[in-house]
């Protein structure tokens, strides 16, 4: 009973170094402030637009793996920082590679929203 008290409590306080983690990726990534503004202009367009369930769906998981992948990528780069602050090309690659990794789920994202609203704006 106690372990199973002391679990919950573990996992609460996960929950919380997560949340605690979100907000500082939204206060201190100025690319995470840009994806956060589009998820919120396509929020409001979704309401506008009144698109189906299956189109929220899609909507919502691409701007969830945006801004996930996008935080991610930022830990990494953190993690690059610390590891090793001097320039070096293999530095640069790992960087370069997380970025694409942002970049490859950005334009699906893209794609997503042209194939949804596209044919409701024209
Ligand atoms: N220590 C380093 N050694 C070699 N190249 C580096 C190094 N640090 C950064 N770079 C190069 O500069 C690019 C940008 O790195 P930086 O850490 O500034 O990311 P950023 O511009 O802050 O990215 P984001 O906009 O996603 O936060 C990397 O993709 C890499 O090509």
């Amino acid at each position: 009973m106690h372990k199973e008290e002391s679990f919950v409590e573990n996992r609460i306080k996960s929950v919380g170094f997560a949340l605690r983690g979100a907000l500082l990726l939204i206060r201190t990534e100025a690319s995470i402030k840009i994806q956060v503004g589009l998820a919120i202009l396509v929020t409001i367009a979704g309401f506008y637009f009144q698109i189906s369930p299956t189109e929220w769906i899609l909507q919502v998981l691409a701007i969830s793996m945006v801004v996930g992948v996008e935080g991610a990528n930022t830990a990494i780069e953190k993690i690059c920082d610390f590891v090793h602050p001097e320039f070096d090309k293999r530095i640069g690659f790992i960087k370069d590679v997380s970025a694409g990794a942002v970049m490859l789920v950005s334009i699906g994202a893209i794609i997503v929203g042209l194939i949804i609203y596209l044919p409701k704006i024209f």
